[in-house]
C-alpha cells in the first residue's frame, strides 16, 4: 500500500457483475476524471522510483500505458509498451498465457532494450497475474532486469500477486481490494 493508497482506492468504482455474473469489475475511470486523485496516483509511483535508477517503464497495454507514460516522463526514463498480438510493427519477441478461459499473447520490440537495463514493469491491476507474469517474462528474455511489478489495483484473493512472487519478482500496489469490498 501506498501513501495515498486509502484515498485512491476511495476514488475507485466497483461494478458488480460485469463483464460477467461474479466479477466485481475494478473501474479506474473515475479515479482518472479526479485530477487531484490522478496527480496523487502518479505521484505515489514517482516517489516509489525515483531513487531506483531505472532505465524504462513496460507499460502493458491498455490500461498500464495510462500510468506508464506520465511516471516515464516525470522519472526522465523511456516508455516501452507492451502491446497484445498484431500491434507493433517491426521485428517482436511474444510470449503467450492464460487467461480464465483460453489463451492470449502479449509482444515487445525485439530492440526495446539493453542488456541489463532496469525496467518496472507497470500495469493498472493485477488478478490471476497471468498478464504481469508473461510481460516480466519478456523483458527477461529480452535481456532487462525486472527491479519490480506494479499496478494501481492488486486482487490478491486471486493469487495474481502471490503468483508473481513466487516466480521471483517483487510486486507493487497502490492499493487492493479483497473480494468482498
Ligand atoms: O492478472 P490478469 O488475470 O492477467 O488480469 C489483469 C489484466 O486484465 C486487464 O486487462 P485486459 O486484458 O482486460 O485489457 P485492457 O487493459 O485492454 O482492458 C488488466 O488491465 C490487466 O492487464
Ligand atoms: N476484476 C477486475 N476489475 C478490473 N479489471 C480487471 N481485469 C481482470 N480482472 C479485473
Amino acid at each position: 500500500m501506498s501513501i495515498y493508497g486509502d484515498y485512491i482506492k476511495s476514488v475507485i468504482r466497483t461494478v458488480p457483475d460485469w463483464p460477467q455474473p461474479g466479477v466485481n469489475f475494478r473501474d479506474i475511470t473515475p479515479l482518472l476524471q479526479n485530477s487531484a486523485a490522478f496527480r496523487k496516483l502518479i505521484d505515489s509511483f514517482v516517489h516509489r522510483y525515483q531513487e531506483m535508477d531505472l532505465d524504462a517503464i513496460a507499460a502493458i497495454d491498455a490500461r498500464g500505458f495510462i500510468v506508464g507514460a506520465p511516471v516515464a516522463y516525470e522519472l526522465g526514463c523511456s516508455f516501452v509498451p507492451v502491446r497484445k498480438k498484431g500491434k507493433l510493427p517491426f521485428k517482436t519477441i511474444s510470449q503467450t498465457y492464460t487467461l480464465e478461459y483460453g489463451q492470449a499473447e502479449v509482444e515487445l520490440h525485439s530492440d526495446a532494450f539493453r542488456d541489463g537495463d532496469r525496467i518496472l514493469v507497470v500495469d493498472d491491476l493485477i488478478a490471476t497475474g497471468g498478464t504481469m507474469l508473461a510481460a516480466a517474462e519478456l523483458i527477461s528474455r529480452s535481456g532487462g532486469h525486472v527491479v519490480e511489478t506494479s499496478a494501481i489495483v492488486d486482487l490478491p484473493d486471486l493469487g495474481g500477486s502471490q503468483r508473481i512472487r513466487d516466480a521471483g519478482h517483487s510486486v507493487f500496489a497502490v492499493c487492493s481490494f479483497t473480494e468482498d469490498e
